[in-house]
């Protein structure tokens, strides 16, 4: 399987397994399901309230010598409600280490550059917004820089930063984030923030490559990146899945790609898609499909923000999904 060499030195597999709204009982499976078939790189958040389960099965995986936990790249990422101070920094990667049984991550990220309260209900999380300060970002990467000082994790990392974000936090930091983990897909190419990732040698990470179909906000009507008619004439020439074709192209795009499945069928047919070669034409015509189109708007975090304002508008001018 393809990797990405970090500004780490250290490689990363291309190709991984997306675990958000992977339930509780369904969550250990699919990982289970997606190590034995090859994958090598799960993407789990403490956000995500099910890495208890991910480090239950990982441990019954090293202990039947299915996998080594070297041979594993592990990626976590630091709780929106853990970053007003260095104590809930390190509360929120404990908690981490604990639930998923590791001695240490192999990438370590700030989930969003936006904070909340600690303590606020999930579903109240308007309520305990606090939102996006420069300062407070870059005091919660010198906490991260420790963590790889102490061996906690080999790299660190960034997670829905726009350029402007990017370039504050590069003003203190000493340590260059190895990967900026953002939505991407065929209707969200990102070619901006793409090159600019690459310019500091920051490798981009893309996020619910398949549109994030079951994605909370999801709207009749919304764009559906996996029916897109480029995409099925593209699947049906190469026998294909749509699905495949929209993890194939961006993988082949230099990308790191993470689709999510809790469904056995599929999580094989994703990882088959790292075997799919897509021709020129094949990802010209791809590339042209690009809607500059927005399905994670996190729009929640800065209720007093517009869209454009949260991302930074002006660099990409995306359209957003209400
Ligand atoms: N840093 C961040 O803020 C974010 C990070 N992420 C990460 O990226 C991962 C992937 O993104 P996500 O938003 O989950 O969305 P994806 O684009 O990966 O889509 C996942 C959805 O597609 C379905 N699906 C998976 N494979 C197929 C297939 N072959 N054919 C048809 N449908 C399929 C899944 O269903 P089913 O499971 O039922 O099979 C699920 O509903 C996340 O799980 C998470 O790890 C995502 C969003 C934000
Ligand atoms: C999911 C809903 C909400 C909260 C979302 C939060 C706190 C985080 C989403 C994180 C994502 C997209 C992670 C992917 O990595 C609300 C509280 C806003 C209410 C609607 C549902």
């Amino acid at each position: 399987m393809s990797s990405v060499t970090l500004n780490t030195g250290a490689s990363i597999p291309a190709f991984g397994l997306g675990t958000w709204q992977s339930p509780k009982g369904a969550v250990g499976k699919a990982v289970e399901i997606a190590i034995r078939a090859g994958y090598r790189h799960i993407d789990c958040a403490h956000l995500y309230e099910n890495e208890d389960e991910v480090g239950e099965v990982l441990q019954k995986l090293f202990k039947e010598g299915v996998v080594k936990r070297e041979d594993l790249y592990i990626t976590s990422k630091l709780s929106c409600f853990l970053m007003s101070n260095k104590e809930d920094v390190t509360e929120s990667l404990t908690d981490t280490l604990t639930k998923l049984q590791l001695d240490y991550l192999d990438l370590y990220l700030i989930h969003c550059p936006f904070a909340a309260k600690k303590g606020t209900p999930f579903m109240k999380l308007q309520e305990g917004i606090i939102g996006y300060f420069p300062d407070m970002i870059a005091s919660v990467w010198e906490t991260m820089e420790g963590f790889v000082a102490k061996g906690l994790t080999k790299a660190i990392g960034i997670s829905n930063f726009s350029i402007t974000k990017t370039e504050n936090l590069l003003k203190t930091a000493k340590i260059v984030p190895a990967v900026n983990q953002v939505e991407c897909h065929a209707y969200l190419q990102q070619t901006k923030l793409q090159q600019y990732c690459k310019s500091k040698g920051i490798a981009f990470e893309a996020y619910s490559p398949l549109g994030s179909p079951a994605r909370f906000n999801v709207q009749p009507g919304d764009p559906v990146v996996m029916e897109d008619p480029a995409v099925k004439e593209i699947a049906s020439k190469h026998g294909a899945s749509p699905a495949q074709v929209c993890i194939a192209f961006l993988l082949q795009s230099g990308l790191v790609v993470i689709p999510k499945s809790v469904t056995e069928s599929r999580i094989i047919e994703n990882l088959k898609a790292t075997e799919l070669v897509l021709t020129d034409e094949e990802m010209k015509s791809l590339r042209a499909i690009d809607k500059n189109c927005r399905l994670l708007s996190f729009q929640w975090f800065a209720p007093d923000k517009t869209v454009d304002q949260i991302w930074d508008a002006s660099e990409d001018e995306a359209f957003v999904l209400q």
